[in-house]
């Protein structure tokens, strides 16, 4: 079986893509008849779904431009690529509070209206660049919300270079946590952040809480001369509120990865257009660990790093494996096991692990006679709370 793959837009990393070998075609068929689809930020709110779609792999971290939701009802396996471009957005985002402390854009712009020769610009900068002193970050304090990938490197990495660290995360992985210096503080309180914090920068998934995180009730609560840093979502600035609190004095400098005309034209505000994970590195590694997911997924049934559906790992050692998707309610399993021995078969593994509202089984048969598989497939395609039915054959 060859599945075919189309890529959605044009900046999926193509030496990544050689990781799915010679099972896999790459953009041979519209988005219709794709098995899956390989992306990074695009929007897929308003896409409806082929039937014949059964995974997407986000080759990035965030996955807010997916319907995970639809794709979890629709049995679409939706993947990401977790801490693939973490290195990447760390290096912007230490890059840009340095640039801040600096002065270097209006120092930059000042310079270039200086005209005449370089002798008369020498002469104006060493008068004028007191103008642009700036302050150093060793020494200051950095509040981090959100310790995962991004903000577990930019912390250790902070504190690499004389800042004291406090973060707050109230979801900490243990993973991420076990990663984390000793000299990072960690606080229960998110105003702490915001009181306490010289640099404040931001590194969680927009969500219902995050939306609007940098707003004027946690900005009123900043110190005056603070530098303020987004590259995670856009959503969670509220504009006005940053204008507002550039106007008084409080933020000093706001850095933000997502473009707005409101931003242009504002020395206290350098905007870059989302290219915290644009590095030929970090292209190259969600592509691959997208590409891997969907490959393993696609040949063998087994789920990793994905969003809406649980790890499932399970070497497969029977002649056929059936995948399903269903909803997870009492006694699917059951049925499942019901429909199963009806047709004489015996199971020889199964795996059922639920994450909200549906769940993944794994049904590994003793079983070679492909009649009997097949009545069985259709047994499970009737069944209300099965949405996706596959069969892979060893
Ligand atoms: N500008 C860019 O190009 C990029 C932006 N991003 C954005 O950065 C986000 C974070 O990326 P990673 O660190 O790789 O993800 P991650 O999943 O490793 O870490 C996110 C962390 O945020 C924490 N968190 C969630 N809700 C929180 C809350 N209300 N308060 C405090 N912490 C909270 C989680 O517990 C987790 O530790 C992504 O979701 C994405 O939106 C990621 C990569 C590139
Ligand atoms: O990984 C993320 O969450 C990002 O925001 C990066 O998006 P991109 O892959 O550069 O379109």
């Amino acid at each position: 079986m060859v599945y075919q793959i189309k890529t959605i837009g044009n900046n999926i990393d193509q030496k990544g893509l050689s990781e799915l070998g010679d099972q896999f075609a790459i953009d041979q068929v519209t988005e219709e008849k794709a098995h899956a689809f390989l992306c990074r930020a695009q929007n897929f709110h308003t896409y409806k779904f082929s039937e014949n779609l059964l995974a997407i792999g986000r080759a990035g971290a965030g996955f807010n431009n997916i319907p995970v939701e639809q794709c979890s009802s629709q049995g679409i396996v939706v993947f990401n690529a977790p801490g693939g471009n973490a290195n990447a957005v760390k290096e912007l985002v230490l890059a840009m509070m340095i640039f801040g402390s600096r002065n270097l854009k209006p120092a930059n712009k000042w310079l270039s209206e200086q005209l005449g020769s370089d002798q008369a610009i020498d002469l104006a900068v060493e008068k004028g660049k007191k103008a642009f002193s700036g302050s150093e970050i060793a020494g200051k304090t950095i509040g981090i919300i959100g310790l995962g990938n991004i903000g577990s490197r930019v912390a250790n990495d902070a504190e690499k270079l004389g800042m004291k660290v406090i973060g707050y995360d109230p979801y900490i992985a243990v993973e991420r946590a076990w990663e984390i210096s000793s000299h990072v503080k960690r606080v229960t309180q998110l105003s702490d952040i915001f009181e306490q914090a010289d640099y404040i920068t931001i590194h969680t998934p927009l969500t219902k809480e995050t939306r609007g995180m940098y707003g004027a009730e946690n900005f009123a609560k900043m110190k005056k001369g603070v530098v303020v840093l987004n590259f995670a979502r856009d959503e969670i600035t509220d504009k006005d509120a940053v204008l507002e609190y550039i106007n008084n004095g409080t933020i000093q400098h706001f850095a933000t990865d997502f473009g707005s005309e409101k931003f242009y034209h504002q020395d206290a505000i350098f905007v870059t257009p989302h290219l915290g994970g644009s590095t030929a590195e970090a292209s190259l590694n969600c592509t691959r660990m997208a590409a891997n997911s969907l490959k393993r997924y696609l040949m063998t049934g087994e789920i990793i790093n994905s969003v809406n559906f649980p790890r499932v790992v399970q070497e497969l050692n029977s002649p056929y494996r059936i995948t399903l998707i269903n909803k997870n309610v009492p006694n699917v399993v059951a049925n499942i096991a019901a429909l199963v021995s009806e047709q004489s078969i015996n199971i020889a593994n199964i795996v059922n692990r639920g994450q909200g509202e549906f769940a993944y089984t794994l049904l590994d048969l003793d079983e070679s006679n492909a009649d009997k598989i097949d009545a069985l497939v259709d047994q499970f395609k009737a069944n209300e709370n099965i949405v996706r039915v596959r069969v892979i054959q060893r």
